[in-house]
């Protein structure tokens, strides 16, 4: 669905996006994550061709984006439907009218036009407010319309710029908890710009951490947290602190083991005391993923080790 391959992207002499290779596929829930100023929302404008690429290939359903002429571009971009930080309504069209405006702008005639933004409506829960104006809705609602705006052509990929960063966790929840829908039952492809860890361990599959337009971390949710390398650690600002005594071993419940009573195992069969120094589960995209610090004295380092590399487990010594 989208295939990247050595993209660079300049502007001017400044190099923003720096050999970004990557691939998602079709029914995918992709996010790209960053600090401010990563690239995210350029690489984003790039796959919808808002933005040129000087390097590389970036193809999407099937073109190679810098090669689409006007009239293609406006064909392609049909496909790819775009939600934003802060909406993009217009104030003075009443919310059926801001959802209805892609199909007008395509000609298509009324009766077709009001169909689809009844049926959308419907999806996004709104069809009680079809007559109302975006200052008399709440962030949360004004971001269904935009979502149900994205939605009047039928697009295949749904590109998504920060769209719950306006937004209170609740309505975050509830807005993510739509796309996740739309995914499911409408198969679109999404695509989402985030620089909230909690919004990629609710919704993505799949994420793209980047630094200074280099890719940092690309993989399966779960395996971006369950143990993340010194890069992850750094960009989520985990310092770990730890006893400076003894030796830490720091243990990684993958998602089907996250409730075994590993560590009370261990501690019965080789009968000895350690302390946890901390710990934590959390939940990452439906599953239950965590991890946990255990302080053990010098001489006991062999022997948990070697009763560790029984299991099959990840874990590590914290220098
Ligand atoms: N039109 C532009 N002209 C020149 N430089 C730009 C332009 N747009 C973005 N940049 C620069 O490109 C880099 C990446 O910007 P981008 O907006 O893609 O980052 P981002 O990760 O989306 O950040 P944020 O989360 O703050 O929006 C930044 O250094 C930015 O200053």
């Amino acid at each position: 669905m989208v295939e990247i391959k050595n993209l660079n992207k300049y502007y001017g002499d400044v190099k923003v996006l720096n050999d970004i290779n990557l691939t998602i596929d079709k029914g995918d829930i992709f996010a790209i994550v960053g600090h401010s100023g990563a690239g995210k929302s350029t690489l984003l404008r790039c796959i919808n061709g808002l933005e040129e690429y000087q390097e590389g290939s970036l193809i999407v359903n099937n073109h190679e984006v810098k090669n689409l002429k006007k009239k293609e571009l406006n064909e392609f971009r049909k496909k790819i439907g775009m939600i934003f930080q802060h909406f993009s309504l217009l104030q003075r069209k009443t919310v059926f009218e801001n959802v209805a405006l892609p199909m007008e702008i395509w000609g298509y005639d009324d009766s077709t036009i009001k169909k689809k933004v009844d049926d959308l409506l419907h999806l996004v829960g709104l069809s009680n407010k079809s007559k109302s104006y975006p200052k008399e809705l709440s962030g949360g609602q004004k971001q269904r319309v935009a979502i149900a705006r994205a939605l009047t052509l039928d697009p295949d990929i749904l590109l998504s710029d920060e769209a719950t960063s306006a937004l209170d966790p609740n309505t975050t929840t509830s807005i993510l908890n739509l796309l996740k829908k739309i995914n499911q039952e409408l198969n679109i492809t999404i695509i989402l710009v985030t620089h909230e860890m909690e919004v990629v361990k609710q919704i993505a599959q799949k994420a793209l951490l980047l630094e200074f337009g280099n890719i940092i971390g690309l993989d399966v949710t779960e395996d971006l947290f369950l143990q993340p390398d010194e890069k992850m650690k750094h960009f989520l600002g985990e310092d770990e602190v730890v006893p400076t005594d003894g030796v830490n071993i720091k243990i990684y419940f993958p998602k089907d083991s996250a409730h075994q009573s590993l560590i009370t195992s261990m501690a019965r069969k080789l009968d000895i005391d350690f302390n946890i120094v901390w710990g934590k589960l959390e939940e990452i995209n439906t599953h239950i993923i965590g991890n946990i610090v255990i302080n053990i004295e010098d001489s006991q380092k062999d022997l948990v080790c070697d009763y560790l590399k029984t299991k099959d487990i990840n874990w590590e010594i914290l220098k």
